[in-house]
């Protein structure tokens, strides 16, 4: 049995450790903050990021990375994407390089705008990497609703081996060899899932976050494919299936802090009323990056990078959406699927 360690206790890292430990697998959970360590060595509940839910007897909190990374077969990363670099740098010293490496994250890197998983293969070059990365709430994996996901990972046995690991019977793990494709959906759909609550928040109806969901998966796609993807994974739970439950759920982050904005707060009213991530405001920023250097049309991100990082209007940002130069549905798969129209 696998002994696994979750370097970070929000949402998510709390929830994996509790779907890990129902399975009966022995968990440390690493917990930066002192006093919410206290309280759930207490009440054994993670009340700040995922309160409601009690801590099973084998998860192991502390405060002590070198505790939690001795002796785990797994180590699991569950950190916001922009601390990934700190804590695999932090925990460096102390992993083995026949230990197992999971990013949970979702995100790109500002700047260098590396996915997750090339950041820790930077510091930790001979781990078995995989990411995990899927259509999941940590408020419903957490009380076993059931949900699927999916993990990838260059090398096909450790892909297997981490599916082995998380799989439950409420928590269905696919693997997918397209770790760029994988990265790729579950960190973009955040930008887009911000532009929904933008819609829902200046009271549009579904026609419109429909529309932006479509379109925003497309050029998701664009630029994933531009940067190795294969086009069909943004068809899967990483992709589309992460983009309907992010921009649909009362659980999204993201999607309740465009509303709020789309209902006219500051975005730094918005960041600063939540102590939750809310990843694609930095990952708006690495997109935009991306879409210039590698020269990809990307106009639905454009703007809500304008609306976050660039004063923007958020209504006149939906009319140059709307306003912009007609064309074909399908222009991205026109080479692979050449049009025939009808003569007259
Ligand atoms: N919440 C979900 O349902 C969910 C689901 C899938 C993926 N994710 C992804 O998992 C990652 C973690 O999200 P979350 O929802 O658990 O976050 P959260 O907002 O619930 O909690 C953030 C956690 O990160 C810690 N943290 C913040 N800054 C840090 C730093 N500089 N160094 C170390 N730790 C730091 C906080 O102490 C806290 O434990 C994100 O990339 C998110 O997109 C979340
Ligand atoms: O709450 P959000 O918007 O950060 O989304 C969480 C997960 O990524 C959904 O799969």
């Amino acid at each position: 049995m696998s002994k696994i360690s979750i370097i970070g206790s929000g949402s998510w890292g709390t929830a994996n450790a509790i779907s890990l430990a129902n399975k009966g697998l022995d968990v440390k959970l690493w917990v930066r903050n002192k006093e919410l360590l206290e309280i759930m060595m207490g009440k054994r509940e993670n009340t700040t990021y995922l309160p409601g839910v009690k801590l099973p007897s084998n998860i192991k909190v502390s405060n002590d990375l070198e505790y939690c990374c001795k002796e785990a077969d797994i180590i699991v990363l569950g950190t916001p994407s922009h601390a990934v670099r700190d804590t695999v740098q932090n925990i460096k010293k102390y992993i083995n390089d026949d230990q197992y490496i999971v990013n949970l994250a979702k995100g790109i890197e500002n700047d260098s705008l590396c996915r997750m998983s090339q950041i820790i293969e930077e510091y930790l070059p001979y781990n078995p990497i995989a990411v995990l990365s899927g259509p999941n709430h940590a408020e419903e994996v957490a009380r076993n609703m059931p949900s699927a996901t999916v993990v990838s990972s260059k090398y096909k046995r450790v892909a297997e081996f981490i599916q082995d690991t998380f799989m439950t019977p409420w928590f269905r793990v696919y693997i997918n060899p397209d770790i760029v494709g994988v990265e790729i959906g579950g960190a973009l759909k955040n930008i887009i899932a911000l532009g929904a609550g933008i819609s829902d928040g200046l009271g549009y109806g579904d026609n419109t976050k429909t529309a932006l969901m479509t379109r925003g998966i497309v050029e998701i796609a664009r630029l994933g494919v531009a940067m190795g993807a294969r086009q069909s994974t943004f068809n899967g739970l990483s992709g589309v299936g992460d983009l309907f439950v992010t921009c649909t759920s009362i659980h999204s982050r993201n999607r309740r802090a465009g509303i709020a904005i789309g209902q006219g707060k500051s975005v730094e009213e918005v960041l600063n009323s939540t102590k939750m991530v809310v990843e694609g405001v930095r990952t708006s920023k690495s997109a935009y990056q991306l879409s210039k250097k590698l020269n990809i049309e990307m106009p639905i991100t454009q703007e809500i990078y304008g609306v976050l990082f660039q004063g923007f209007n958020v209504k006149e940002s939906v009319m140059k959406l709307m306003t912009r130069n007609k064309t074909h549905e399908m222009e991205d798969l026109m080479e692979k699927e050449p049009i025939v129209w009808k003569d007259a």
